[in-house]
């Protein structure tokens, strides 16, 4: 496949073999590849071994030789991570399993026949045919024997999670028991891929396209979406968007890759190269930023020639409804044939890795922070809390996720602790902050780009296996150490992902917030319950005045984004943690 060509390449001359970083990524054309296998096993830039939290769906920890990657290396591959996709797979994704036999066939019928169904206008939550529902429960139960390589799995999964969103809120109320025909092969698969048993950001963006012109490879004028539940150009729209942003992490990749390079080193060439590195990213962070601005303009037309639109309303009632997780019975899956009840919520791009590993390094740190003790502003007293010497240390102390925990906050801490330890799936849900959600959200991607992350977060901390070794100091302490030569490179990256985030509430309030409040179809299924809702709270109004009080939202009202948060507060602190990364005038001076 042809590569993804842009202009955002690092220009780094060759550099010597030994002067290259562990980035598990991309070794480049002109240095002789990085291979830590030859490197003793104590040596700081050996990999520590990476045990990623299993979701605790698990029942069978038997891994298919050969359907995992191998994580004993750096090798890019190894964490199925590619040097011309990112974190797309590398080759166009497996589109049907039809011909493989073991019940396979049936299932991929079955998808066919829901999507004509459910290919209606106004959209099909709540109105599949109760023939189609019960046709699934009585599927034969489909073998994940033949599912011999990552592809197929990958398609697997895509196939039984759309299947099990279709079945669940085909009816109106939805079914709140996952058929054993559909969950036990979905837990199977999605054991074998480390990822929860529900529709995930892989299934509806990083593995649900392929290229309409095969010759041209892998680009934005080039690949289609395959699955979807309504059938309509706004949420395929809706999910090229995040597919658009996914194409740049090649070049992003390639340039973190190039910078850590040279932080290993940082003398005075590489600080140049490493601020000019900086620039590169940030703009190629605005080029997102640019696209989300796009699907929000009015016209809404974004990508090549403006073609896509994601229509607000359609999003919001027809296509949105389908993601929904919950709390599910799957019926069968347990280790004896028994069901169990589990918890998950539905993809949000908030489990794009791309996003996660650009905020580990610029070091834009989620963790909980203490409430500052009344009277005391800032440690350094700035308007918008920068850079203070205290959350460096918190930086520094949060390098592994879950060693860190704001002790004055205890329920945060115990969420935080549970979702570092894969525990209790009420802690996970109900954890309030944003760290916690990002923690989270890394249990909702596949188990290698997990290690992905993990890894590119251990790079500046102590290698338990090789403690005198020396730890990659990470990019901000690096800037706070040079701020002439970094100090506005770095901003400047923080800054582009703070412009991201402001770009990315406004597509939260356009698609959601708004829409929240309008009204939908008469005929729509949810229409009786908004009716309802709206009648409740106009009562509950009347009564707020009748008291005395002022009419406003109440707890009730808060609107929940499709991965179960808080929404408007929680988008708001995930740009307010960027903003705390900058360094700023006066941080930059004082080291100076
Ligand atoms: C119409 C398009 C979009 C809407 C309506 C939307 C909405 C949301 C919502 C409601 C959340 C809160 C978390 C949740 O409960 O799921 C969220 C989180 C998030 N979304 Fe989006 N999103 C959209 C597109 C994107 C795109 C294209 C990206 C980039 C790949 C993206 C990246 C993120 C990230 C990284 C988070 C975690 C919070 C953060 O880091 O600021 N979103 N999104």
């Amino acid at each position: 496949m042809a590569s993804h060509q842009h202009p955002h390449q690092p220009s780094s001359p060759s550099r010597p073999a030994h002067r290259r970083v562990p980035f598990p990524i991309f070794e480049d054309d002109h240095a002789a590849p990085f291979h830590p296998a030859q490197l003793p096993s104590d040596h700081f830039l050996a990999q520590r071994p990476v045990t990623p939290p299993r979701p605790d769906s698990v029942i069978d920890p038997v891994w298919l030789d050969g359907a995992r990657p191998d994580t004993s290396s750096l090798a890019a591959a190894d964490y199925d991570v590619s040097v011309h996709t990112g974190f797309l797979p590398a080759d166009e994704p497996v589109q049907s399993l039809r011909g493989l036999g073991s019940g396979w066939d049936a299932l991929e019928g079955a998808l066919e026949q829901v999507e004509r169904e459910a290919a209606v206008p106004g959209g099909a939550v709540g109105r599949i045919s109760g023939r189609w529902m019960h046709g699934v429960r009585e599927l034969p139960q489909a073998s994940v024997e033949p599912l011999t390589t990552l592809p197929l799995l990958r398609r697997a999964h895509v196939l039984l999670a759309h299947l099990v969103h279709f079945y669940m809120h085909g009816t109106f109320p939805s079914q709140s028991v996952v058929p054993a025909s559909l969950a036990v092969p979905l837990v199977q698969v999605s054991d074998r891929l480390g990822l929860p048993p529900i529709l995930t950001y892989a299934d509806t963006v990083l593995w649900t396209w392929r290229l309409t012109d095969k010759a041209r490879g892998l680009r934005a004028d080039n690949v289609e979406i395959t699955t979807t539940f309504t059938q309509t150009p706004s949420e395929r729209a809706f999910f090229l968007l995040s597919l658009f942003c996914e194409l740049h992490g090649p070049a992003i990749l390639r340039l973190m890759s190039a910078t850590l390079d040279e932080v290993f080193f940082a003398d005075r060439t590489a600080l140049g190269r490493i601020a000019s590195y900086l620039r590169s990213i940030a703009s190629l962070v605005d080029e997102l930023t640019a696209l989300m601005a796009a699907a929000t303009s009015s016209t809404g037309g974004f990508g090549p020639g403006a073609r896509e639109r994601i229509v607000p309303e359609v999003f919001y009632w027809e296509i949105r409804p389908w993601f929904n997780g919950g709390k599910w019975t799957y019926e069968g899956v347990g280790p004896h044939g028994e069901d169990k009840e589990m918890e998950w919520g539905g993809p949000s791009a908030g489990q794009s890795s791309l996003v996660h590993a650009l905020d580990l390094f610029l070091g834009v740190d989620h963790m909980p922070r203490a409430a500052p003790a009344p009277g005391h502003g800032h440690a350094h007293g700035h308007a918008h809390g920068h850079g203070s010497l205290a959350r460096e240390r918190k930086v520094e102390a949060s390098a592994f996720p879950g060693t860190f925990h704001d002790e004055h906050d205890e329920d945060t801490a115990a969420a935080v602790r549970a979702a570092a330890t894969g525990g209790p799936k009420a802690a996970l849900h109900k954890a309030p902050s944003d760290a916690t959600f990002m923690q989270r959200m890394s249990h909702y991607m596949p188990s290698h780009h997990r290690a992905f992350l993990s890894h590119l977060e251990s790079l500046h901390s102590p290698n338990p296996h090789a403690p005198l070794a020396p730890v990659l100091p990470s990019l901000r302490k690096l800037a706070r150490r040079h701020p002439h030569e970094l100090g506005s490179a770095y901003d400047g990256a923080v800054s582009a992902m703070k412009r991201f985030r402001d770009a990315h509430m406004r597509l939260a309030t356009v698609f959601i917030v708004q829409q929240a409040r309008r009204e939908p179809a008469r005929e729509s299924v949810h229409w009786a319950e908004w009716e309802a809702k709206r009648v409740a709270k106009e009562q509950a109004d009347e009564a707020r005045r009748m008291q005395g009080a002022s009419a406003g939202r109440g707890e009730a009202d808060k609107l929940v984004g499709t991965g179960g948060t808080d929404l408007v507060s929680f988008l708001k602190r995930c740009r307010d943690r960027t903003v705390e990364a900058l360094l700023g005038d006066d941080d930059v001076q004082a080291q100076a």
